[in-house]
């Protein structure tokens, strides 16, 4: 769902392509669930369904690792989670921080899945001070004005932001200045951000929209379908009737024969 704003280069400097980088995490979800109930290896085919993958982009992708399964048995599923996990650098702890704590910050404090997969929430950070000290998710909300000092005392170099659009550039130019260099950004705006900064955004209701496109085009089939099962004279009729659709979409209806 994350769509990719990066400075870097298609190919990242140890030549594995930015496209399988982001196929990565989804290999690794797959195998996490195999590891989970102890399967012990996995054919390319097996593990490329289960991450929703070709399975001749998923041999690909895994040549760039050195990985290469044997023949009639597979890819040790063990190997292959540490393997990805120190490719993503997903062995050493990443602290972050959440910055905005409304609906949604809070929500995403409150997610495990950071934790489990090496990301540890350091802090929350919120702009209002009605909101400073109260806990959320276990932890005190911290005053915007402490931002500089949690993220240099952490070490923390990467942001979510989850404040409202108007405030995601001023966040992002602090978090920045302060020593952040990767920044998960939930607000609905374009960060501009220097080079060697990296960004993802997700945006769920742009995910939505291209949802919306893909029913409509599915209902779209649907008609033409139906119109291609009507006898020749109805099927005049429903052209016709469809040369004659107006600006607001009003169709006549036409019933089979
Ligand atoms: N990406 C998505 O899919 C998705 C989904 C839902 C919401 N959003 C976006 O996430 C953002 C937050 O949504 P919400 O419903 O949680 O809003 P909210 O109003 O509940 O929370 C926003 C929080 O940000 C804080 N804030 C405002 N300015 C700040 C600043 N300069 N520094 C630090 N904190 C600041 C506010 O005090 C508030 O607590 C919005 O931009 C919204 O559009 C994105």
């Amino acid at each position: 769902m994350a769509t990719g704003r990066t400075h870097r280069p298609a190919t990242r400097s140890r030549g594995i392509p930015e496209a399988t980088v982001a196929r990565l995490p989804l290999y690794l979800r797959a195998l996490t669930a195999l590891s989970e109930r102890s399967v012990p290896t996995v054919s390319s085919e097996e593990l490329a369904a289960a991450a929703g993958v070709n399975s001749a982009k998923l041999r690909k992708d895994f040549s760039y690792l050195g990985s290469y399964g044997t023949r009639g048995v597979g890819y040790d599923v063990e190997y292959l989670v540490y393997q990805i996990s120190r490719e993503l650098g997903l062995t050493q702890d990443w602290p972050v921080v959440i910055v905005g704590i409304g609906n949604l910050g809070a929500a995403l404090a409150n997610y495990g899945g950071f934790a489990s997969r090496g990301f540890r929430v350091a802090a929350l950070i919120d702009a209002d001070p009605a909101m400073a000290g109260k806990p959320v998710a276990g932890m005190p909300v911290q005053h915007t004005d402490e931002l500089e000092k949690i993220i240099e005392e952490n070490g923390v170099s990467i942001g979510v932001i989850a404040t409202p659009a108007g405030a995601a550039q001023q966040v992002s130019e602090r978090l920045i200045a302060a020593g952040v260099t990767s920044i998960l950004n939930f607000a609905p705006t374009v960060l501009q951000v220097p080079e060697g900064v990296d960004v993802r955004k997700v945006d769920l209701s742009i995910e939505l929209q291209i949802l919306a496109f893909h029913e409509q085009r599915k209902a779209g089939d649907a008609e033409a379908a139906a119109a291609a099962l009507l006898p020749p004279a109805a099927r005049r009729a429903a052209e016709a009737a469809a040369n004659r659709k107006g600006p607001d979409g009003d169709v006549p209806a036409v019933m089979p024969a």
